[in-house]
């Protein structure tokens, strides 16, 4: 094991290292020791330079970069005559924007004998760029914008909102501020181009479209079109299971489990929605179903008796107070009646309720002596466990193994869920299990939406669904009436107000303390007291759905089914702990660099402010509940703090640190290529190889490497890490991989077809490490597709940035230019692309994609079609750098060979994932084995 481990304390050794520099004699010896590597020589060149830091064409390049990232992808709030309805100083008090819209919206209601929901879409343009460039690559990759389908759906948002039936107008009022109700639809078809329609319909379902059509025709003058309410929950639900990953989750003794459910293997299910009252269907396919019981007592009951009995003023208010509760003070236990024992032969602990509200009779207590928290538990858990009963038995008499629940009475309550599944898995001996869904409440609302013709919604895949969580999305009604975002600046002020107030904003802004687990069984005494429910804001973790249908399953994945993203498991409670302190950590100075991003203005400081508080209440969000936002890996947490950065719009916090890094690596390119040429061909697949590992030091995420980065300049780093490069590396493959590149005695191998890279780092990790190594590719007869990340995230380079990184490294050699231009990539030099890039056929390209997303991480069920279609002539990928190749993707297998080039810049990681330290360097090769290609 070598590298920078081998000393005790490789931190003290980087700054003596750097000392040393200064006084170059021991640099020297370390040099002399090394046997492959006039790069580490004295009189290389990256010994030199010591201007790089040298912010001269800072503030142009700002400029130029600004003028080229990419815009916000959300629509404008128009705050104009926004006013606070009612009294002030009300906890909550309804914001009205009046005059705001989305761009376009379309609408779906589902209204409910208690609640009103919303599913609304709204449409945002992609804003990618389809320039020469880009035309260019998709002809050569033969990508057709013909062959896609043209539904409206391309790029747009599904919103989940619900109000109370009670306050329909409020309703009313938000579809009217949003404009929802004439959202271009043409009768019951979907037309996104029709002008504002004047008979516009919206398609709802549920009892209040039929009792509530003649207020919405007089005060938004639109009809309704009633669909069947059984049929949109099964289609709501059918869509649900289908589209979304990790919908539906098991939830016993307190603890959540997302399922994966098999496409194939969907049907039959039970579905029992718990609204108002049950429904109990029996579905065998899309709009294949039979109602085949219900029953009466269900949320309406615990609601309508608990507000009785308990004197509470809402729904909140009773499911909070149950988090308190102690049923066994009402319910008569079996313990009760066995004199504390278990009825063991037929099954019944102590514990186990035998008669809700039993105890009531023998006491002589009236109402008033019973606890409202107690009341309130018995009464949620007589009305569960008597639901989960009934689906029982409906699913035993139709020989049905899977239940799904739905209906807000469950509103992802612990106790509730926990005291359906006892009641199903005690029932049926664990031969059936109930399961929950995210959008439970949702599924009339969905599947009235889905009635509208010509939506496309219903091919949607899995893939094409990114689910995100903006603060202030207004996905509960709640109280704020206003689009998801748009003007910061006002949006920052509305927080600030309710910050000043102490009152929680609608979004997923944590509360309380954390409510902990259930108890066990569901039936013993909560082991939880005194938190509080959050707020039925927070309480839904339900986000935004982004619909993107150019996404797809990256082709060369083996097993697609079986993938899984993220290397280190956080369902570990100490994993999170840890990538929560780290990320906490980093907050300060990841908002200082965000705010200098953006001149460093006191509107920039106030977005920076609100972005820390906003991530701050993610993170603490999550900590209390990691599957707050569905299945919770690191790679989500990671792309979290990106997109949280976006909404406060910080479009690229490193830009400036990324533009001084290309500079300063630029400078000393030629020399290193000249360095590089000299060498034997095994010497320098080597050196490049090492040159990939030492470059990949230079990470902003990482909170020991940017402690480094105060102790020396860019190149001197550069050196010290190449002078530490030695093999064996703590994961070394590389004779595997050198015996595929160069053969082994005479044999000489054919050389890949095509090279993807999944680049990471601007500056030297791509400038000295990547380029150099996709150089040598070329060189070899390769094709080489640069893959980067479409938006900005850390300090990793972009596929926009790319080409004018490259443009400037081809300036210094041949084979990179004739590349460059092969590939297109230096159209802007070309008089005509079409005649130069037949001119050049015979050049073997080098090719620039976007990976889809913005995050350091990659999940490889969701590239972009581009990246999709120059996979499918690939037969080498190189993932390079932590996020790509370590956090995820370190134990994904493909169908072709894999090399995946990483430092490992966290000391805990290093241990964990490959029992070594921090500053490692992993160089896994991975062949395409027959058993992949199965
Ligand atoms: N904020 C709320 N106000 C009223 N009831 C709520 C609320 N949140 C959850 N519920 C529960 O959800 C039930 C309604 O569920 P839902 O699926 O919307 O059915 P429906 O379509 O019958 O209104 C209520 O009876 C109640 O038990
Ligand atoms: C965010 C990162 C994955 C980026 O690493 P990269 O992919 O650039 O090698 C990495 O910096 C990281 O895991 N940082 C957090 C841990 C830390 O501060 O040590
Ligand atoms: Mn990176």
């Amino acid at each position: 094991m070598a590298g920078l481990t081998e000393d005790t304390n490789p931190v003290l050794d980087i700054d003596g290292l750097l000392i040393n520099q200064e006084h170059n004699k021991t640099q020297e010896e370390n040099n002399n020791n090394n046997s492959n590597s006039q790069l580490k020589d004295k009189s290389a060149v990256l010994g030199r330079d010591r201007e790089e830091n040298s912010s001269k064409n800072q503030n142009q390049a700002e400029i130029d970069m600004a003028s080229i990232h990419r815009s916000g992808s959300r629509p404008q709030l128009d705050l104009s005559k926004a006013a606070i309805e009612g009294n002030f100083e009300e906890k909550d008090p309804t914001i009205l924007l009046p005059n705001q819209s989305d761009d376009i919206s379309h609408l779906a209601l589902d209204i409910g004998g208690s609640l009103i929901k919303l599913v609304y879409f709204s449409r945002h343009e992609g804003q990618s760029i389809d320039d020469k460039r880009k035309k260019i690559l998709k002809e050569r990759l033969g990508i057709s914008n013909g062959t896609r389908r043209s539904y409206p759906i391309l790029g747009g948002r599904l919103h989940f909102v619900k109000f109370e039936t009670t306050k329909i107008n409020e309703c009313l009022d938000f579809i009217y501020s949003k404009q929802l109700h004439h959202g271009g639809m043409d009768s019951c078809h979907w037309n996104a181009e029709a002008p504002a329609n004047e008979n516009a319909v919206i398609k709802a379902t549920g009892g209040g479209a039929f009792r509530f059509a003649d207020l919405f025709k007089e005060r938004l003058g639109v009809s309704l079109d009633k669909e069947d309410e059984m049929n949109c929950l099964v289609a709501g639900a059918n869509f649900l299971l289908k589209a979304i990953r990790h919908e539906a989750f098991t939830h016993m003794e307190g603890r959540k489990e997302f399922v994966q459910i098999d496409h194939n293997d969907l049907f039959p299910y039970l579905l029992v929605n718990i609204g108002s009252g049950v429904s109990m269907i029996k579905v065998d396919g899309d709009g294949k179903f039979q109602r085949v019981s219900g029953t009466n007592v269900g949320g309406g009951t615990y609601w309508g008796l608990g507000r009785l009995l308990t004197k509470c003023k809402s729904f909140d208010e009773l499911l909070e107070l149950s988090q308190r509760g102690d049923n066994r003070t009402i319910d008569m236990l079996v313990g009760d009646i066995y004199g504390g024992m278990d009825y063991s032969k037929i099954g019944l602990s102590a514990s186990t309720i035998a008669s809700s509200f039993g105890k009531a009779i023998s006491d002589k207590k009236e109402l008033e002596d019973y606890s409202p928290e107690d009341i309130s538990l018995s009464l949620l858990r007589m009305i569960s466990y008597n639901i989960g009963q009934i689906a029982y038995l409906n699913a035993l008499r139709f020989g049905l193994k899977r239940i799904f629940f739905g209906g807000f009475f469950i509103r992802g309550h612990a106790y509730t869920m926990d005291t359906i599944s006892f009641a199903v898995h005690f029932w049926s001996n664990g031969d059936a299990q109930a399961m929950f869904l995210r959008h439970e409440g949702f599924l009339g609302a969905l599947g009235a939406f889905m009635s509208y013709e010509k939506h496309g919604l219903d091919d949607l895949m899995v893939h094409q669904l990114v689910e995100r969580f903006p603060m202030g999305a207004p996905y509960t009604g709640g109280k704020i009436h206003g689009p998801p975002l748009g003007d910061l600046n006002e949006k920052i002020s509305w927080m600030e107000k309710f910050v000043l107030k102490g009152t929680e904003i609608t979004a997923p802004v944590p509360m309380a303390p954390p409510p902990g687990t259930t108890g066990l069984g569901g039936f013993e005494v909560p082991s939880s007291k005194g938190s509080t429910l959050r707020s039925d804001a927070s309480a839904l973790n339900v986000g935004v759905l982004h619909l993107v249908p150019t996404l797809e399953v990256f082709p060369l994945l083996a097993d697609p089914k079986t993938y899984e993203p993220n290397t280190i498991d956080l369902a570990d409670h100490n994993e999170l702990e840890y990538w929560f302190t780290v990320l906490s950590g980093h907050l300060p100075d990841l908002v200082d660099k965000a705010v200098a991003s953006e001149g460093g203005t006191d509107d920039a400081q106030r977005r920076g402010d609100a972005f820390a508080r906003a991530f701050s209440a993610h993170l603490s969000r999550l900590i209390e509940d990691p599957a707050a936002y569905g299945k919770l890996g690191l790679a989500n947490l990671l792309e979290l703090r990106e997109e949280c950065l976006r909404e406060f719009q910080f479009h690229d916090a490193y830009r400036s640190i990324k533009q001084r890094e290309n500079e300063a690596s630029l400078a000393v390119l030629a020399d290193l290529f000249a360095e590089l040429d000299s060498m034997s061909e095994e010497t320098r697949l080597l050196t490049l190889i090492e040159g990939v590992l030492a470059a990949n030091i230079f990470d902003w995420g990482s909170r020991a490497c940017v402690d480094l980065y105060h102790k020396g300049t860019i190149i001197e780093i550069y050196r010290m890490s190449r002078n530490k490069m030695q093999r064996p590396w703590r994961v070394d493959d590389f004779d595997l991989f050198k015996e595929r590149m160069l053969g082994s005695g005479d044999k000489k191998p054919q050389p890949h077809k095509r090279a993807l890279l999944f680049v990471d780092n601007s500056g030297a990790d791509i400038v000295l490490g990547m380029l150099p190594l996709a150089r040598e590719l070329l060189r070899r007869g390769t094709e080489v597709v640069l893959v980067a990340n479409s938006l900005p995230a850390l300090n990793d380079v972009t596929a926009m940035e790319l080409p004018d990184i490259v443009a400037e490294a081809a300036k210094h050699c041949d084979i990179l230019r004739r590349a460059a231009e092969a590939g297109s990539l230096l159209v802007d030099a070309m008089i005509n692309p079409s005649d130069s890039s037949k001119e050049n056929s015979s050049s073997i390209p080098l090719m620039v994609v976007e990976n889809g997303c913005g995050s350091p991480c990659i999940d490889l069920r969701q590239v972009s079609s581009e990246l999709a279609a120059a996979a499918k002539d690939a037969d080498l990928i190189v993932l390079e750098g932590m996020g790509r190749a370590l956090h995820t993707n370190y134990n994904a297998r493909f169908k072709c060979d894999a090399l995946k080039l990483a430092m490992v810049k966290n000391q805990r990681l290093a241990e964990k994932l490959i029992k070594g330290n921090i500053y490692d360097c992993v160089c896994r090769y991975e062949p395409a084995s027959k058993a992949n290609l199965l």
